[in-house]
């Protein structure tokens, strides 16, 4: 079986959109694979819940409880090794990983990102969207590298940047499309 352990940080509604794949397309039979655990930075991210609700193995781990972002990084790698991945799947995870993490996982560590790279790497995307005249935005699902949100592109989704957009309303649109691109990502890594 291969195990997808998923990170997250909060609400987990990427998270949840890859486990209701998982379940209506019946990846166990169809892929051999499955959604071994859900891992947070955040003992209290919501999305914890609705992994247990769903039989999910989680756990949490606090950074803010480490002296540094390699200690913590070293201790993550360890709870998630404990549930051998094949896949690892960034999804609102909100820590930049060290270089470390990325060697370790390289190749089978994922994340989506609210924005069409290359363009608005970082945080606050649909502001600076919104800010920079954009008339489309949208989201991509990338390969993690040490440097922050370059890694290599799976698949991307755009949506128009409507007139009165706020960064709210934006991100709504965009996470529509994030929880249907995500998934499919991942199906197609594992069918490969
Ligand atoms: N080495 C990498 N780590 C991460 C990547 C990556 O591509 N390479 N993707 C990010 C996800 N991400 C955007 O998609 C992102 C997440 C977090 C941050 C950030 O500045 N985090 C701060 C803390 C912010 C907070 O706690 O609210 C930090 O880590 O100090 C930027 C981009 C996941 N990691
Ligand atoms: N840089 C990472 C980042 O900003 N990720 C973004 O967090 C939002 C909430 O995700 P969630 O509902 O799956 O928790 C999503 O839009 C995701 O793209």
């Amino acid at each position: 079986m291969k195990n997808i352990v998923i990170l997250i940080s909060g609400g987990g509604s990427n998270m949840a959109a890859i486990v209701r794949a998982a379940q209506q397309q019946d990846w166990a039979r169809t892929l051999g694979a499955r959604v071994a655990a859900v891992v947070s930075n955040k003992a209290d991210a919501k999305g914890l819940e609705f992994a247990r609700s769903q039989g999910i193995a989680t756990e949490a781990l606090d950074h803010k409880g480490f002296a540094s972002r390699d200690d913590f990084d070293a201790a993550l790698m360890q709870l998630i090794d404990r549930h051998q991945p094949a896949l690892v799947v960034l999804a609102g995870f909100m820590r930049i990983l060290t270089p470390g993490f990325v060697t370790h996982y390289a190749g089978r560590l994922l994340n989506i990102h609210p924005s069409l790279l290359p363009a608005f790497t970082g945080l606050h995307t649909h502001q600076r969207a919104i800010d920079a005249g954009c008339k489309f935005a949208g989201a991509t699902v990338h390969q993690v590298t040490a440097e922050l949100d370059v890694g290599p592109i799976l698949e991307q989704a755009v949506v128009p940047v409507l007139p009165g957009d706020t960064a709210d309303t934006l991100a709504a649109r965009v996470l529509t499309q994030e929880h249907v691109i995500y998934p499919r990502a991942i199906a197609a890594l594992l069918r490969a």
